[in-house]
């Protein structure tokens, strides 16, 4: 498999790769000419500077995953990579401290004009008073987004003595009391920070959330400082504001327009403090970011869970630890229940029994929709896009949890319900890793999920078993493996037999015909 690496990202994180897959590094590629190369890879990595957009995506065509050596996607068209079933994944945690000391840095080369001192003495004055600055202690900071980096300003400036406000309303009271954080509204922060600190992602709802309108609703004389996105603060808006004076200064390290345009009104001012997005620029997140998508990109080349992926449902690694094992076998099950469901799939149920309904199962229940969904659609279907497919087919999709357990510790039932009834596998964990297949429709049998499996209900009497031996040994197809399976109620029973290649139809129809078979299928359980 080949990787392409797009944008510069430390050698540790490509040398990783290297171990595994072919590398190629080309740096600073126009769109026409990433257009033009990218249907040869099968995974991209990138940081802010190349702009994966829809046009590449849709050429991309054995591209798997987007890795994004850094935190904001927001230069990758994430909707169109999730509707081609590309992952996006990205390096969440390796830069923080970086963004959060950059913050720190920022927010006090402001409060003593530090760069303005410095280019003044370069030019050989010696301006003390005009150079007058403000202490932040005892001042209010009003953080935008308590994230990550948002909770790590906020911890700082916690102990630089300033009182901190933060606006974020996807994180608990609880969780901002416990870093010292007062929550509060917009508004609320504008009329009284001395301070404001942005660390929100770029999305529709933060585009521009720094209009001229909030601009205006600002303490008179406070200061911003952006080291989130450049598209969260109105330029123009800004750059009117602090000529005006409404506003004291602004410490800006992201751009609406990166490199910076030399028309840009910041570049005017001088009551601004700028860095060219150099919030993650530390030997150590470099390091940090490149290693950590890499293991995001081998994961994710190699079909195994990632955890840093943007659009798939987050899941932590103690869920997966525990998940991991049932993956396949989950997969092998819906599969399975899709090849035997007679009509229109239109409610999958996925029972979790014992322990393991106690966490989080969504993935495995993911796992269960693109078994169901692989063998009888066109596109690839992974765990990014089948959430989305299941729905357009209009396929309802219900977990049922229990503790309770009868013969197995863990237990994991799909039932697919059709216009014609219902069709049930269930599986589970022989030892640690072994998954089987342990009941079909109310039959108790203990399958291997793998490779092409005859499955024949019948009237439980002699003979009939042997006729259907004797039809595929007729035509030298080999029998792996081969169980009978009972029900206790209905008289009759299920084989099934795992053989060594495909049936042709007209030895199906001959076993089909077999006197007490009362059905026959064959099932490819090898997955696409
Ligand atoms: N300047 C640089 O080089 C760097 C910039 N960044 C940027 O910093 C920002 C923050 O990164 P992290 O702290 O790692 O992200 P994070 O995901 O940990 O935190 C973002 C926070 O924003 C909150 N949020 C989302 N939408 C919101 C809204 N509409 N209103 C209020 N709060 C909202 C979320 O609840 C979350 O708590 C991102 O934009 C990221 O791209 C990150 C690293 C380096
Ligand atoms: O890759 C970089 O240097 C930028 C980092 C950044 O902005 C991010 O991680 O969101």
């Amino acid at each position: 498999m080949k990787i392409l690496v797009a944008d510069p990202v430390s050698e540790k994180g490509i040398a990783l790769l290297q171990k595994e897959f072919a590398v190629d590094i080309q740096l600073q590629l126009s769109p026409d000419e990433l257009m033009a190369i990218i249907g040869q890879y099968d995974a991209l990595v990138v940081r802010s500077e190349t702009k994966v957009t829809a046009p590449i995506i849709e050429a991309a065509e054995r591209l798997k995953v987007i890795g994004r050596a850094g935190v904001g996607v927001d230069n990758i068209d994430v909707e169109t990579a999730t509707k081609k079933g590309i992952i996006v994944l990205n390096a969440p945690e390796g830069n923080t401290m970086a963004a959060t000391e950059h913050t720190v840095a920022m927010l006090l080369a402001l409060s003593r004009n530090i760069p303005q001192a410095y280019a003044s003495m370069k030019a050989g004055k010696w301006e003390r008073s005009k150079l007058m600055g403000v202490e932040v202690r005892g001042k209010t900071l009003g953080v935008f987004g308590l994230g990550r980096i948002g909770a790590g300003v906020a911890k700082r400036a916690i102990a630089m003595e300033m009182n901190v406000m933060a606006y974020d309303p996807y994180i608990s009271a609880h969780q901002a009391k416990s870093l010292g954080v007062e929550l509060a509204e917009i508004d609320e922060i504008l009329a009284v920070a001395d301070f404001v600190t942005l660390h929100l992602p770029l999305t529709v709802e933060t585009r521009h959330l720094f209009n001229a309108d909030r601009l205006a609703k600002l303490k008179p004389g406070a200061r911003l400082v952006n080291c989130a996105r450049g598209g969260i603060i109105d330029e123009a808006a800004l750059a009117a504001a602090l000529a005006a004076g409404k506003l004291a200064g602004a410490a800006i390290d992201v751009f609406g327009k990166e490199p910076i345009e030399a028309d840009n009104p910041l570049l005017a001012l001088d009551n601004v403090v700028l860095t060219p997005h150099l919030g993650a620029s530390t030997a150590e997140a470099q390091i940090g970011v490149a290693v950590d998508v890499a293991v995001g990109i081998s994961a994710a080349l190699k079909g195994e869970p990632v955890t840093t992926a943007v659009n798939m449902a987050p899941i932590p690694r103690h869920v997966l630890d525990i998940i991991k094992p049932y993956l396949t076998l989950a997969e092998k099950m819906g599969c399975l229940a899709v090849h035997l469901a007679e009509g229109r799939i239109s409610e999958l149920q996925v029972e979790y029994n014992g322990e393991i309904s106690g966490i989080d199962t969504k993935m495995l229940t993911t796992a269960v929709v693109k078994g169901v969904l692989n063998p009888i659609l066109q596109e690839r279907v992974n765990f990014v896009n089948a959430p989305g497919i299941v729905k357009t087919r209009g396929i309802k999709i219900r977990e049922v949890k229990s503790k309770d357990t009868t013969h197995f510790a863990n237990l994991i039932t799909v039932r697919a319900a059709t216009d014609k009834g219902e069709t049930v596998v269930a599986g589970a964990l022989f030892g640690k890793e072994e998954g089987r297949i342990v009941i079909i429709d109310g039959y108790r049998v203990d399958v291997e999920p793998k490779g092409w499996l005859l499955i024949g209900p019948h009237i439980d009497k002699p003979g009939i078993v042997g006729k259907v031996g004797t039809a595929l040994g007729d035509n030298n197809i080999n029998i792996v493996s081969m169980q009978v399976g009972r029900t206790v109620t209905t008289g009759t029973s299920i084989m099934v037999m795992a053989v060594e290649q495909d049936i042709p139809t007209p030895i199906m129809l001959k076993i089909k015909a077999v006197d007490g078979i009362l059905d026959a299928k064959l099932v490819n359980l090898c997955g696409k």
